[in-house]
């Protein structure tokens, strides 16, 4: 199996140190694949740029003009036509400004949807464990803050770049075309506002990477401490818990003052280098005014053209500051994007694909995705999403073909009835970067029909068990067979219709129960919805509530018990239909009477299917045909739930009011 060289966040944080220009080239060269489709306009805003820098020229020009012949002369009749046409130069440029800075926005903003839409597809296809060992708060973060950052720099810096090149140019070629003297003494000064940039730019690569961490760890923090209210409050912790966002708060102040605090340096010795230069061109301009080589008109134009030239020069130099600041949002984002899933669907000859997979692939806006992304290598990869593992587009790598075998042609699974045998064979497996195995040598079939329950001393494996049948990870070796038919050769969302897991917690969407039930097989009718949960024993409470079907429930605040979300999950499995059942401890804390509701609707469940169990729960474990007890990764016994406790040992100490339980 690929092993994911997965390390915490901090550590990443700590690893490689590139230097800022490489870190902003390599995150320009992975995420430029995500503008496809929008560079023409990108070029569109190019070109408004430049028209927009001609027409500031030609009303510089005007206004040169205006002063020798109305200002200076005390002339009315010269004010009329430079003015009139000024303030035409003046709306068209307004109207080319406006035109542009609004579709720059539309890119920027579009080039977000895609950033997001693109790493939140290929995070969707990480193992649990790339979960546990991140906090969800800084993983909020990097999709917030991070992908926002990184725009600063692939959209909207570009485009400022381009166009902050083009009007130093253009202000360049004019202010030459006025006095190619003065105006080359006025370049020499350029090279200071880059110089200060690049001085700056090494330190501020250190600081933003604080700051991004920092602000991570304060999202962490808060997402935290809003998921463990009831605990603080019951424990008196709110002191603790305030104490802590204060640290994580400081820790961000001072990242966030550091920043600013550089970015302002920057700023303000660049103005003092503009009034510098300022000063000089009116002392030599006052020189070349008494010795009457130049008209006041000309001065005041030529200073006008430099001071339009500076700004794009010191947005120049700011912009080689922004991108460095970005570029520690996108190593965060590289963080997600370059670790691997720990399955991969097999690879299955297009005009093989089934037809029913779900489509290709499309970007949150509608649009398809752009084709290659982001790669490490840089290399296109191509979208084929042949199931819920669809966010190929951004892997590091092709599959290794488990086991060593080669490709594989997706076989079908046989239809609902009859299908559904389970057998494992010499499993063993250790999670990534664990080093330990914790299943070893396990083997055992379960057929349709049957009800297999597996218990065992905490840590034993059982869960580990569970995300193996339903793929969330491969063997390391020995194997797993769906009727005869390799797990690992099985796409992804034919292999999860076919096995539906039931989690210990049950989960809410955002939705009515109705939805609630109805996710379980889209598209299901009202009266298919009803009799899952009549089934699930769900549809006499469901019915005494006020909204009955259509009220709401929300992840963190249903108004239902336990045991009734528990049942709403059955009738959303029951729904689903699929003929083999993996359920983790489904009675964990439920009291006797819920339970006692539960069973028969785990019965119904189960009727027909192949059902495997993890439960500590005996009044579960009586319902079994067969009970497998795991110690230590290991299978020590199986039998039925009479059986082993007649037998005693392992199996009769788990039970309750027993000394090793
Ligand atoms: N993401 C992970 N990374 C590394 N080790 C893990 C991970 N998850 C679980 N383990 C380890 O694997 C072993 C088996 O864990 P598992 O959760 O499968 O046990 P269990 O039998 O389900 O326990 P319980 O009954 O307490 O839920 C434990 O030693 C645990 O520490």
């Amino acid at each position: 199996m690929e092993r994911w060289s997965g390390m915490d966040t901090l550590s990443q944080g700590l690893a490689r140190r590139p230097e800022p220009g490489a870190a902003v080239r390599t995150a320009v060269r992975r995420f430029w694949p995500l503008t496809a489709g929008d560079r023409v306009w990108m070029l569109v805003v190019c070109c408004l740029s430049l028209l927009t820098a001609l027409g500031e020229t030609a009303a510089i020009l005007l206004f040169g003009e205006l002063t020798d012949g109305a200002l200076r002369e005390g002339d009315l009749d010269g004010f009329w036509t430079p003015a009139v046409q000024w303030l035409a130069v003046a709306v068209v440029t307004a109207l080319l400004g406006y035109l542009g800075n609004s579709l720059a926005a539309l890119l920027a903003e579009r080039f977000v949807l895609r950033l997001r839409a693109a790493v939140f597809r290929h995070l969707q296809t990480l193992p649990p464990h790339y979960f546990q060992r991140h906090r969800h708060g800084d993983l909020v973060e990097r999709l917030t803050g991070d992908v926002e950052a990184v725009e600063q720099m692939a959209v909207s810096g570009v485009l400022q770049g381009v166009s902050a090149l083009l009007g130093a140019l253009l202000y360049a070629a004019a202010a030459l075309w006025l006095r190619w003297d003065l105006a080359l003494a006025t370049f020499l000064t350029a090279p200071l506002f880059l110089y200060a940039a690049k001085v700056l730019s090494g330190r501020m690569s250190a600081v933003s990477r604080q700051e991004r961490r920092a602000d991570g760890a304060l999202t962490s923090v808060v997402a935290e401490a809003l998921d463990n209210m009831p605990f603080t409050q019951a424990y008196n912790r709110e002191r603790a818990e305030a104490q802590r966002l204060e640290g994580a708060a400081r820790a961000w102040l001072r990242a966030a003052v550091r920043g600013a605090r550089l970015d302002e340096g920057y700023r303000q010795s660049i103005e003092v280098v503009e009034t510098l230069c300022v000063l000089g061109i009116i002392g030599l301009g006052a020189w070349e005014i008494s010795a009457g080589r130049m008209s006041l008109g000309q001065l005041l134009a030529f200073a006008a053209f430099v001071g339009y030239l500076y700004p794009p020069i010191r947005s120049l130099g700011g912009l080689a500051l922004t991108a460095t600041a970005a570029s520690a949002g996108a190593e965060r984002l590289f963080d997600i994007l370059d670790a691997r899933p720990a399955v991969r669907d097999p690879e299955v000859p297009a005009a093989r694909a089934d037809p029913a997979g779900p489509p290709g692939a499309v970007d949150a806006d509608g649009t398809d995705s752009p084709p290659g992304v982001v790669g490490a290598d840089g290399t296109a990869r191509t979208v084929v999403a042949a199931g819920p593992g669809a966010g190929k587009a951004l892997g590091t790598g092709e599959p290794k073909s488990p086991g060593g075998r080669g490709p594989a042609a997706a076989p079908r699974l046989p239809a609902r009835s009859g299908g559904g045998r389970l057998e494992l064979r010499g499993v063993r497996f250790g999670y990534p970067g664990a080093g330990r195995s914790v299943l070893r040598d396990v083997s055992f079939t379960a057929a349709p029909g049957e009800v297999v329950v597996v218990t065992g001393p905490s840590g034993a494996g059982k869960s580990t068990l569970l995300a193996l049948l339903t793929r969330f990870y491969d063997p390391d070796a020995g194997s797993i067979l769906l009727d005869g038919t390799d797990l690992r050769d099985l796409p992804l969302d034919r292999l999860r219709e076919h096995v539906t897991l039931l989690p210990q917690r049950a989960h809410v969407l955002s939705g009515s129960i109705r939805e609630n039930i109805a996710c379980g097989r889209p598209g299901a009718t009202d009266a298919e919805i009803e009799r899952a949960a009549r089934a699930a024993g769900a549809h006499a409470f469901v019915r005494a509530l006020d909204d009955g079907y259509f009220t709401p429930l929300a992840p963190r605040s249903t108004g239902l018990s336990g045991g009734q979300l528990q049942r709403i999950a059955i009738a959303r499995a029951l729904l689903r239909d699929s003929p083999v059942l993996v359920l983790d401890e489904p009675t964990t804390g439920l009291d006797a009477s819920a339970v006692h509701h539960l069973l028969p609707a785990l019965r119904r469940l189960s009727a027909g299917r192949t059902t495997v169990v993890v439960s500590h729960d005996m009044s579960v474990a009586a319902l079994a045909d067969r009970v497998l007890v795991l110690e230590a990764g290991h299978l020590a016994a199986s039998g039925t739930h009479a059986q082993l406790l007649a037998r005693g040992g392992l199996y009769a100490s788990l039970q309750p009011g027993t000394a090793a339980g």
